[in-house]
């Protein structure tokens, strides 16, 4: 018999694969490699730019450089940390709800509406902060639970590789719009508060064949750019991309189609932001999550997902450059970021934030 701490149920290695069946269309996504990036590879920076000014979705390949093998062995380690606090009883859990209009912390099952009726979503997450890993405990804003501050340093690892890359794409794909780069990194310091965070999100095992429960309800991510590890199917994209649908449902016709996990790959995708950093010219792809298909199904299934964000402070609005289109709102001060966060994540039909200062 296996020991009680010898027990994980996140074991990608006994994971059968995604299931070759036409039952379960698949999307095409290009695969960037991180390393081209970093070498200025200008054949790179055209791909990811294609990439990101039509489905807003990529496949990245991390092996070789550090930041990508931090993000492939980190976000294993982060999964098992995900998985010691997600077993903690129900109340434990409950104490690390969010507090003054911010994301971070527990969200239980069902805490979203996932459709106009009200039904409710079927995953729970964690949303750790980056600017709270990255400084020293006694400047820290909220309480952690023990499983997280124990890891406070792979954590800290994570966030800054994680936003590193990020910033890398952004960086690329300023350039490649005529932005002045300073625009998009003087809103995403790391050392300045933002709404960045690392996400542990568990979805339970699929109940009955029909698949008829939705994890992570349908919709665009508010931030800038999105790092994601997944290791069973069930992300979805919308076929159609689309720049300016509304929170819940997808306003063009068009079909769910599945993202497949790719072994040594991060799946990245833009924001809201980007979008409007850009007057529409990148594209935020609309998403949702429902349980993992065929036998894959029999297993929970774990996503670490990091979220870069314009820092708190910041003003949301189109950026000038050659590429991008005039809009009205280029010479006002523009939304503050944080605000915008909330207003977003309100629309997406959260009823656990806190909705006072
Ligand atoms: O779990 C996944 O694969 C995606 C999760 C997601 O889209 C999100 O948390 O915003
Ligand atoms: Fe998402």
């Amino acid at each position: 018999m296996p020991h009680r701490e010898d027990y994980t149920e996140f074991t990608p290695e006994q994971y059968p694969p995604f299931p070759d069946s036409q039952e379960f269309p698949g999307v095409e996504l290009k695969t960037i490699s991180l390393q081209k990036l970093l070498d200025h590879d200008s054949t790179e920076e055209d791909r990811v730019f294609e990439a990101c000014k039509g489905r807003g979705f990529f496949y990245l390949e991390l092996g070789g450089p550090e930041s990508g093998e931090t993000i492939l062995k980190g976000s294993e380690e982060i999964a098992r940390v995900g998985e010691r606090f997600m077993a903690l009883p129900n109340e434990e859990k409950m104490k690390f709800t969010p507090n003054k209009k911010e994301l971070f912390g527990y969200k239980m099952l069902g805490a979203t509406k996932v459709d106009s009726t009200g039904t409710r979503d079927s995953a729970e997450f964690f949303n750790v902060s980056k600017n709270d890993m990255i400084v020293p405990d006694n400047e820290m804003v909220r309480p952690w639970p023990k499983e997280i501050m124990e890891k406070k340093s792979l954590f800290a690892d994570y966030s800054r590789s994680a936003h590193g890359i990020g910033m890398l794409v952004m960086d690329v794909l300023a350039r490649q719009l005529g932005i002045d780069p300073e625009e998009i990194k003087s809103r995403h310091k790391i050392e300045e508060r933002a709404g960045d965070h690392v996400r542990l999100t568990r979805g339970p095992p699929r109940k009955t064949v029909e698949m008829p429960e939705i994890q992570t309800p349908s919709h665009t991510d508010f931030g800038t750019i999105t790092i994601l590890m997944n290791w069973l199917g069930g992300l979805q994209v919308w076929s159609e991309s689309s720049r300016k649908a509304g929170p819940l449902e997808p306003d063009v016709p068009g079909e769910w189609l599945w993202v497949k996990p790719k072994k040594g790959c991060a799946i990245v995708n833009l924001g809201d932001a980007a979008v409007k950093f850009t007057n529409g010219v990148l594209c935020s792809g609309r998403h949702r999550v429902i349980p993992s298909p065929g036998e894959q199904g029999k297993w929970p299934r774990y996503s670490i997902v990091y979220f870069v964000r314009p820092v708190d402070h910041s003003r949301l609005k189109t950026l000038k450059g050659k590429g991008v289109p005039p809009a009205d709102d280029m010479d006002e001060e523009g939304v503050e970021a944080k605000e915008w966060i909330f207003q977003q994540a309100m629309a997406l039909g959260s009823t656990h934030i806190d909705q006072k200062n």
